[in-house]
């Protein structure tokens, strides 16, 4: 059944002195979430917001929170992000080792959010073989994260199809699959078409000259690609069942 893709726009690319405006735009325009990066310095050579952000981003939007914790210690910074008001708290699944991704994802479940693992694209989609029947999200870097405005990783789009079969495998039908870096008119096609359900876009959006245009644009193209995709997928097996 054809479900409409979502963008999450990066709040990182929008003008932080006007963060209001800039939510209502992206809102009015038909975003499905609002996607916060939050950088450490650490983890990425970047620093950004932090927890006092979060919590004033979540009084302004209307739309849920997106939450990508590019951070060394999600296990000790997740409960304050929670409490500040993620709707889908993101971690990085490269800082959690043995049991610590299964506590992370229980700690937000326990907090009555959404959990979200993100991979780095060098990160196989494997090390979710434990949690992945109980994700509510996979976020799939196509770049390396740390920046906005890199070029889109070529081929990233088969760690999506890889990560869709995987829950097909374990029944997570409900799984969405969060694509984040370079996603722009000219890549989102081969992404829903791959089976991407979420589409991050920072400079796509708030670079471009009609920002809400923009979003549109996206939405509209990968919402084609998915049609699309779904129909040659029922040609397919049309064509399967009349040569039985
Ligand atoms: O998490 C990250 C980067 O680390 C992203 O969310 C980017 O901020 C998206 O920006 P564009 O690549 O769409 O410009
Ligand atoms: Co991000």
């Amino acid at each position: 059944m054809f479900q409409p893709v979502a963008i999450a726009p990066s709040i990182l690319s929008a003008d932080f002195m006007n963060l209001g405006r800039d939510i209502r735009m992206i809102e009015q325009a038909g975003a499905g979430y609002v996607h916060v990066d939050v950088m450490d310095g650490h983890f990425v050579p970047n620093l950004t917001m932090g927890v006092p952000v979060v919590k004033q981003l979540a009084k302004l939007a209307n739309i849920p929170l997106d939450v990508h914790l590019m951070i060394d210690n999600p296990l000790d910074e997740l409960p304050w992000f929670l409490e500040a008001g993620a709707d889908i708290a993101c971690v990085h699944a490269e800082v959690l080792y043995g049991d610590e991704l299964r506590r992370a994802v229980d700690m937000i479940h326990d907090a009555g959010a959404k959990a979200a693992v993100a991979l780095k694209p060098h990160t196989p989609p494997e090390v979710l073989e434990e949690v992945i029947a109980r994700l509510d999200m996979v976020l799939v870097m196509s770049v390396e994260p740390g920046f906005s405005g890199q070029s889109y990783i070529e081929g990233s789009e088969e760690k999506v199809a890889a990560v869709a079969e995987m829950a097909r495998a374990v029944g997570n039908d409900a799984l969405l699959i969060e694509v984040d870096g370079g996603v722009s008119e000219a890549t989102v096609e081969r992404l829903t078409a791959a089976g991407a359900d979420v589409l991050v876009c920072g400079s796509a959006v708030f670079g471009a000259q009609d920002p809400a245009a923009a979003l549109a644009a996206v939405k509209e193209k990968g919402d084609a690609a998915r049609v699309a995709a779904i129909e040659d997928a029922r040609a397919e097996e049309a064509l399967a069942e009349e040569e039985m």
